[in-house]
């Protein structure tokens, strides 16, 4: 159960410097459009997640707003500002990046701002990554690409060898732009950074394309990455139709978390079949995902199937899973693995068919933001620069419920956000494709 203590959000200290942005503060108050700084938005958000607590409203478990300050803890003029990109790519991370960078220089005045290379390596000296400088002439049109401009990789860094780096530098806030992964070791430069005294600010920006960060609506770069996955579900549908007995079938990411596959499954009416991690399937037998699809292809003519690549790895025998350099699980290829399955077991049963297999992983992932995307990782940016220059740490930025709050990294990785298979998305998707609640 969520507590007071697991929103707690630390601060480096007092806010004692006037915000260049406090004249347009005075009047914010508390509305459907705002939250005034003092006040705190509620965790639970229907009456009996509220009333199960016991407790009177002002002790309900509630969220530090996100926003600018009346009140600084940071003197821009003598503020400087690192920023890192780490994991895999998700649209809109140079669209965080810009944002930074002219939230920082624009509405803060502060100006010294320089990009870490690829990932936490680039603090590592037996890398020999230089930094690099970024000002709004830098950043201006980086969002015009998807990628980082400051390039990303995986892998363990000391984070002892990280802060040696910031103080080198003389950093006083690091913003953090990655996934769970990323927030864990933003976690160990936090504890250093307590360790040695120092005050510094480390804030994040959640970013997985996977959306399997929790208590986040959804992660930037994920609304891109689901309609550029719709293209492919489209095009399957088209292949399908157009040959006898087709058969298209999709791959798309989702490691442990299928909601790529569920929304652009949704977003394109067109797949028979969904299959994700978090949803078990029996491959054979007659209730088995093979037969119902046969019966799928005798009736229509064609089937459409969307699978997340992290969906039925219990089906993969001889893979060995091993992990990738950040300890991330490295899957077996269900998609390859389903393409065989289905050709034989429809061969076998006599039924003509023309299996079309799609694998745009990537392609979904190192697009350009939309433009629905692009605003948000803007916003995101803005509420990060206002909670780092308030002297907030060890906390990412985000929207919930339509709400910019302050969440701890303890909380944002506690655990994994998963489709519910009893919650209403695996139930839309369930209506929208027609496919039985369990196969076997
Ligand atoms: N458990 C961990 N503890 C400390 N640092 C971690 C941990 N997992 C990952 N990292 C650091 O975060 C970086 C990114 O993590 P990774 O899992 O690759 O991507 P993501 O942050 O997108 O999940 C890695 O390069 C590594 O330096
Ligand atoms: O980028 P890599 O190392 O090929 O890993 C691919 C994995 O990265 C992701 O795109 C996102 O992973 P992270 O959240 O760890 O960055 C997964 O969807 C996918 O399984
Ligand atoms: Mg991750």
């Amino acid at each position: 159960m969520i507590g007071h203590e697991d929103l707690a959000v630390r601060t480096l200290g007092p806010c004692r410097i006037d915000s260049p942005l406090a004249e347009r503060l005075a009047a914010r108050e508390t509305t459907q459009h705002s939250v005034q700084e003092g006040d705190r938005v509620l965790f639970d958000d229907t009456l009996s997640m509220a009333g199960a607590r016991d407790v009177p409203v002002s002790e309900l478990p509630s969220l530090e707003p996100g926003g600018p300050r009346q009140r600084i803890y940071f003197d821009p003029a003598k503020t400087r500002v690192g920023i890192v990109t780490c994991g895999g790519l998700c649209p809109g991370l140079n669209d965080v990046i810009r944002g930074l960078v002219l939230e920082l220089c624009r509405h803060y005045g502060v100006r010294r701002i320089v990009g870490f290379r690829n990932g936490y390596r680039g603090f590592i000296p037996r890398y020999g990554e230089d930094v690099v400088d970024l000002s709004p002439d830098v950043v201006q049109h980086i969002d015009d690409e998807g990628g980082t401009i400051l390039g990303t990789s995986r892998g363990m860094q000391d984070p002892e060898e990280i802060v040696d780096a910031l103080e080198r530098l003389a950093i006083n806030i690091l913003f953090v732009i990655g996934g769970d992964g990323t927030i864990r070791g933003a976690m160990e430069v936090v504890r250093v950074v307590q360790e040695r005294g120092l005050k510094i600010a480390v804030v994040g920006v959640p970013k997985t394309i996977d959306n399997d960060i929790p208590y986040i609506d959804q992660s930037f770069g994920f609304q891109t990455a689901m309609s550029e996955a719709t293209k492919s579900i489209h095009a399957a549908s088209v292949e399908a139709r157009s040959a006898p007995g087709g058969v298209g079938l999709v791959k798309l990411m989702g490691r442990h978390s299928g909601f790529i596959a569920c929304y652009s499954t949704l977003a394109k009416d067109d797949a028979d079949y969904v299959l994700i991690p978090e949803v078990p399937f029996a491959l054979h037998g007659e209730g088995g995902f093979l037969e119902h699809l046969r019966r799928r292809v005798e009736d229509r003519g064609h089937a459409v199937v969307v699978v997340a690549e992290g969906a039925g790895q219990e089906h993969i025998e001889e893979h060995e899973p091993g992990r990738d350099a950040s300890g991330n699980v490295r899957l077996g290829d269900i998609g390859r693995l389903m393409r065989r399955l289905i050709s034989e077991h429809l061969d076998k049963a006599g039924v003509e068919n023309n299996v079309r297999y799609f694998d745009p992983s990537y392609a979904i992932r190192s697009v350009p933001a939309n433009p629905y995307d692009s605003a948000y990782c803007l916003r995101l940016a803005h509420a990060a620069v206002h909670a780092a220059m308030a002297g907030r740490t060890e906390v990412i930025v985000a929207r919930r419920r339509r709400r910019f709050v302050h969440i701890p990294m303890a909380l944002a990785v506690s655990r994994r956000n998963h489709v519910d298979p009893l919650g209403d998305l695996w139930m839309s998707v369930l209506e929208a494709t027609g496919q039985p609640v369990r196969f076997g």
